[in-house]
């Protein structure tokens, strides 16, 4: 899955997923390097790729929300592509990215229809299905990082925080610039998070919440102290785009 910020990978084997870890965006360099000895990256994006090679051959199914990483991957060999054409949700529109229906559909095979999935990534989105698979439609803000690097880098006076930075709720009515950044951000994205999902769960009472991506976690530990009684809704899955993959690709469930 060819994300916005990094690649996410996961292995199948028998037709189960079976590990998953994350990378850096390639160069046009490494990936000829990549394509010419059959090879991939398997390392965290922390340190460089190492590039083990298998015995194997391995068919590379992408799916990918950057256009431009998409054509560098169509180079490598035995590579297919996942579009929204095979995903069986009903009316979805053209630009709906790939990631969200993935995510979607892996949530609604594993936890069933309706649901409503929060994707806290680079971009923060909801997405609802109901219980006939037919997209209802979501949401798109900034995620938690690029809320912060965007007051960083467009004021004179603001740093950019980090989201590993706060570990707990911030004071609301703060009285220095970190943590009035924080209380803003966060606070803010508490109350239109909850008021999402009290808005999908009056038009579909029994709906599941799921929540995913990168800082999914952070948010989910804010809800806790924010609210308990939503937190506790939230079904956290890290993986919800790769069982996605797994449904389409091999029939699982
Ligand atoms: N090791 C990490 N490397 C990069 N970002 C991380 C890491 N751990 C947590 N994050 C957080 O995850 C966010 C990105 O989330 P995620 O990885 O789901 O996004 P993405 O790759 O852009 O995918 P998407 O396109 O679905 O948003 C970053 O903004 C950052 O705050
Ligand atoms: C919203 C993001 C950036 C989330 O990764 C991605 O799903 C995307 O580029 N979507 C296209 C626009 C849409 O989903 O309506
Ligand atoms: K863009």
């Amino acid at each position: 899955m060819i994300g916005n910020s990094r690649l996410h990978w996961a292995l199948f084997v028998d037709n189960t997923l079976n590990s998953t870890w994350d990378t850096e965006h390639l160069s046009a360099s490494d990936m000829q390097l990549l394509a010419k000895t059959n090879t991939l990256p398997l390392s965290p994006s922390s340190t460089r790729p190492i590039f083990l090679s298998s015995n194997l051959p391995i068919t590379l199914v992408l799916a990918s929300v950057v256009p431009t990483q998409t054509k560098l991957w169509q180079t490598y060999p035995n590579v297919r592509l996942i579009t929204l054409n095979h995903i069986p949700i009903k009316g979805m529109y053209p630009t709906l990215g790939i990631d969200r229906a993935l995510a979607l559909y892996g949530a609604g095979k594993t936890y069933g229809f309706p649901i409503l999935v929060i994707d806290v990534g680079t971009a923060l989105t909801f997405t609802g299905v109901d219980h006939q698979q037919r997209l209802i439609g979501g949401a798109i803000l900034p995620g938690l990082s690029l809320q912060f690097n965007s007051l960083g880098q467009n004021t004179g006076q603001l740093p950019s925080l980090k989201t590993n930075s706060i570990t707990s709720l911030p004071q609301r009515f703060a009285l220095n610039t970190k943590e009035a950044i924080q209380s803003g951000v966060i606070y803010t994205l508490l109350a239109g998070t909850k008021d999402f999902i009290e808005s999908w769960l009056s038009l579909f009472p029994d709906s599941k919440i799921a929540i995913t991506g990168g800082d999914s976690d952070l948010l989910k530990s804010y809800f806790q102290t924010y609210d308990p009684e939503i937190s506790a809704q939230l079904i956290s899955e890290k993986n919800l785009i790769f069982l996605g993959m797994e449904k389409i690709l091999f029939g699982n469930g």
